[in-house]
């Protein structure tokens, strides 16, 4: 059967005064429809990189993507990028006008009129999912970094983006938050059809979410192995298979043996 999204041979180059740098090299890459994949790797093992390709921001130096075996090369609706930083909002917008922002670029796009009331109900359903209709009125610079990342995966839910591209979004949040977040993004996946790719260095994270894990190494950035997350729903953090999992992984990509 065909994958829904392939990457073939994806090669990227940066040239720098001295030499070139081989940031990625030869990345296969498989990804089903609806899947929740996480890419995890040292700093600096091109990971950001890889999802800006995937997202069309940057063009790799080789290689290509199908997405239902139609090559894609550039940005579109399909696929929507969250980042780590806070500041994604509009800042002159409201919590609600942000999502709502989201929607009339949807129905724009599908060429669909629908009425204020209809676009707002809509906008308020998708702050329900992320927990956050009671501050609709709120400004961004009135919310917490965690309710900014909230506020931005509800604008991204808006615009039924298929293919969610989260670039470490709960990197820069306390722990508690960011298990929180977690959660929640868990729920939502499992609630809504989308495909996620998600990118982490923290292995509990990457562990406790997706069904398929891309381990990387450094210089140049490859694929060292492709381990299918075989821990069922829910999973317990301190769980001695997920313990046992976050030690093979460990192992894999250190060298130093891991024991826990
Ligand atoms: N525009 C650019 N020009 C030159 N080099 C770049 C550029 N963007 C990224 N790089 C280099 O490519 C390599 C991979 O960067 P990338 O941000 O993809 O890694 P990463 O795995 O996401 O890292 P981190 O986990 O620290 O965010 C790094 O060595 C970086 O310095």
């Amino acid at each position: 059967m065909s994958s829904y999204l392939e990457l073939k041979n994806i090669t990227k180059k940066y040239q720098s005064q001295k030499d070139t740098k081989i940031v990625l090299k030869n990345i296969e890459l498989k990804i089903k429809e609806n899947e929740f994949l996480t890419i995890l790797g040292p700093s600096g093992c091109g990971k950001s990189t890889l999802l800006k390709i995937i997202a069309g921001f940057i063009q790799p130096d080789s290689g290509q993507i199908f997405k239902k075996e139609q090559e894609i090369k550039n940005p579109d609706i399909d696929r929507l990028m969250l980042f780590q930083e806070f500041e994604q909002l509009f800042p002159w917008q409201t919590v609600l006008d942000n999502v709502i922002f989201a929607i009339k670029a949807l129905l724009k796009h599908k060429k669909i009129k629908l009425n204020k009331k209809h676009i707002n109900a809509q906008a308020l359903s998708y702050l329900k999912a992320v927990k956050l209709e009671a501050y609709k009125n709120y400004y961004p610079h009135q919310l917490s970094g965690g309710m900014k990342q909230r506020v931005a995966l509800a604008r991204t839910l808006a615009a039924e983006a298929e293919i969610m591209l989260m670039d470490e979004p709960f990197g820069s949040l306390d722990s508690q938050t960011r298990q929180e977040l977690q959660q929640l993004l868990l729920e939502i996946w499992q609630n809504n059809k989308m495909t996620v790719i998600f990118v982490t260095h923290d292995i509990r994270e990457a562990i406790f979410l997706s069904d398929k894990i891309v381990l990387m190494q450094n210089e140049p950035g490859e694929i060292i192995d492709i381990v299918k997350n075989k821990l069922k729903f829910p999973r317990q953090r301190t769980s001695l298979e997920f313990n046992q999992f976050l030690a093979e992984l460990k192992n894999q990509l250190y060298a130093e043996p891991y024991k826990f």
